[in-house]
């Protein structure tokens, strides 16, 4: 993987948080390490007064208790809200099939209108959590999780947030957890990436970064190439995730310039 110069990338992130949300910032606190981070980095930059976290349960006490441990370590303004009525409102009103992860995705495009509501009524920003290995990989749900308006982990691996995590003071229970996006019992990342996050970190970079040929890294990691082409695959089928919807151009059709 590439060493980075962690304190100068702290230095970074805290710099660019101060530059685009001064007015404050609305954050999602799960209990995992990607919103811990992102809360620990927005109170470095702004101050605790201007940090709002929002804890948004779906399970009975589903991490509550690590979400709370982050807000209360900082001493920032929290508040609780359980989305399980609204999603069970949505999946009522809707009649039609929604699968588990149908279902995960209206809880996490769920979690972005109440992050939008309080943004909008408080004049702040929604800083959203997402690192550059979910972002590559489309493991997000498109306008859900992946909807913010500055995302300051964006372009880290999940590797380089746990080193910024530890040196940064986020508590290490959260540090050491498994990721999860939580949408639905035994859910983890790495089960549903099919690959540890070490492994697909190594493979990204080379992939994406260094445009290395698949056979090469392959060898390099001494894994079998196939590895290599599981996340290839993960990486061309996100693409439209990474972009605004497009339409078709019209630039040729012009009758009178
Ligand atoms: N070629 C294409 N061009 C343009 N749009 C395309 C498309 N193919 C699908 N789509 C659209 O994209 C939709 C599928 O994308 P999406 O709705 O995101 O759904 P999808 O990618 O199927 O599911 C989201 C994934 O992200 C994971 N997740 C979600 C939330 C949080 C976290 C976490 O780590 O915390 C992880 C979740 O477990 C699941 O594996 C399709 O229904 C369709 O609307
Ligand atoms: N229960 C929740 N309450 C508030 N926000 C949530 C909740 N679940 C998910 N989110 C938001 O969705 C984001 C994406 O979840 P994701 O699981 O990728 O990150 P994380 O939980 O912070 O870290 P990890 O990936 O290590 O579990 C979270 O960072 C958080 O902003
Ligand atoms: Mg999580």
């Amino acid at each position: 993987m590439r060493a980075l110069n962690y304190n100068a990338a702290i230095d970074r992130i805290v710099q660019f948080i101060k530059e685009k949300a001064s007015p404050g910032v609305v954050i999602g606190i799960s209990g995992g390490v990607d919103s811990a981070t992102t809360a620990y980095l927005a109170v470095k930059a702004l101050g605790k007064e201007k940090v709002l976290g929002l804890i948004m349960p779906y399970y009975e006490n589903q991490d509550v208790e690590d979400a709370k441990l982050v807000t209360e370590s900082l001493g920032i303004e929290y508040k609780i809200i359980n989305i399980k009525s609204i999603v069970d409102a949505f999946q009522n009103s809707l009649n039609i099939d929604l699968d588990r992860k149908s279902l995960g995705n209206i809880m996490a495009r769920t979690r972005m209108i109440i992050l939008y509501a309080h943004a909008n009524s408080l004049g702040r920003i929604v800083l959203g959590t997402s690192n550059r290995s979910e972002f590559l990989t489309g493991y997000f749900t498109k306008w859900g999780d992946g909807a913010s308006d500055y995302a300051p982990l964006i372009n880290l691996y999940k590797t380089e947030v746990w080193q910024i995590a530890k040196r940064i003071g986020v508590p290490e229970r959260i540090v050491k957890k498994k990721p999860t996006a939580g949408l639905w019992e035994g859910q983890t990342d790495e089960g549903e990436l099919g690959i540890s996050y070490k492994l697909l970190d190594e493979i990204l970079w080379r992939l994406v970064d260094l445009k290395m040929p698949k056979e090469e890294i392959a060898n390099e990691l001494s894994i079998p190439v196939e590895r290599v082409e599981h996340v290839e695959k993960l990486v061309k089928g996100s693409e439209h995730k990474r972009r605004l919807p497009q339409g078709p151009s019209f630039e040729d059709l012009i009758l009178e310039p």
